[in-house]
């Protein structure tokens, strides 16, 4: 396998990438972006990326929700990945808590020191950087443009020349990222009965009620959503699509037909993949939304048709 991710080496992806079994033996391609990372899997130059996807302080990597959505109908997610967030600021030998006016980082972890940087770093200027690791690798090249960096303990510990002035700075202690794995082509991981599925779901345009049809397909059948955001498609002002993360695996009966319900309320839906949980929590399926209910159902309409089925009438279960 090639993975990607967003790199530089020391970002928090990388951290994320680095749990995948096999992964820190196998060839590892660092990318300038998440859209950067997604094309060069698109191009055939990686076999997986490695994106974060939503952290539990910022909400969701509106970069990497719309990089996905637009990315093709063969991309699919089929790993999750929980990194526990640390920051600590650091700048070159010599410079002071005191002189810094100016900090880079990437926008999502400066969001996460914002209390901490209000009260230490008093008047500062931020200058966004493409992740935590290119913020703190450029203090070591000539003007770089600020004097200070946000960056996880690793990249400190990895490069002497720059030294740590502060740790721990977020503003939640108990702040986590989310990351996923995003292959191409790739069938569905098996289920475990601790999944997820993820999917891309355009609303229907000037129709009262739209969001509420397409959210009655899950309630119906019993699944639980575990993260919703709209985005804007950026075709025309109001025109939006829903990122949603749903309890469940497309193996489940449950979800599959809540997936034709979906696709008759909106045939533009996007399916991302379905994949183990990383936390490993079990969904709770009550009698109602069984496998066993959805089987007896389907036999049961079958058996309606004395003497099978008629000709030309299409299986639609
Ligand atoms: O810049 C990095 O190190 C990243 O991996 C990106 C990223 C993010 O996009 O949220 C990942 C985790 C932290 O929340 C901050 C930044």
């Amino acid at each position: 396998m090639r993975y990607t991710y967003l790199g530089p080496s020391g970002t928090f992806t990388e951290a994320a990438l680095l749990t995948v079994p096999g992964a820190l033996d196998a060839a590892r391609v660092p990318a300038t972006s998440v859209p950067d990372a997604l094309e060069r899997l698109r191009n055939g130059e990686a076999d997986a990326a490695m994106v974060p996807i939503e952290n539990s302080v910022e909400g969701g990597v509106t970069a990497t929700l719309d990089a996905i959505a637009a990315g093709g109908a063969d991309l699919r997610i089929i790993r999750e990945v929980l990194v526990p967030i640390t920051f600590v600021l650091v700048a070159r030998p010599g410079v002071s808590l005191e002189d810094i006016r100016t900090v880079s980082t990437h926008t999502h972890a400066w969001a996460q020191v914002r209390a901490w940087a209000a009260a230490n770093l008093r008047g500062v200027d931020y200058v966004p950087g493409s992740s935590t690791a290119a913020a703190a690798l450029g203090l070591l090249h000539e003007n770089p443009g600020y004097q200070a960096a946000v960056c996880s303990p690793t990249v400190a510990q990895q490069h002497p020349d720059l030294e740590v002035l502060a740790h721990n700075i977020g503003d939640n202690k108990n702040a986590v990222t989310r990351f996923v794995l995003v292959a191409r082509n790739k069938p569905a991981p098996a289920p475990t009965g601790a999944d997820k599925t993820t999917l891309v779901i355009p609303l229907p345009q000037d129709r009262p009620g739209a969001l509420l049809d397409l959210l009655e397909q899950f309630s119906t059948r019993g699944i639980n959503l575990s993260r919703i955001e709209s985005r804007p498609t950026g075709e025309f002002l109001g025109s939006y699509f829903f990122s949603i993360d749903i309890d469940g695996h497309l193996h489940d009966a449950r979800v599959r037909d809540a997936l034709r319900g979906i696709h008759r309320v909106s045939p533009g839906v996007q399916y991302l993949g379905s994949y183990p949980r990383a936390d490993q929590r079990v969904t709770a399926v009550d009698t109602l939304h069984s496998e066993d209910a959805f089987d007896a159902a389907r036999d049961w309409v079958e058996a309606l048709f004395v003497g099978g089925r008629p000709e030309g009438l299409k299986h639609n279960i």
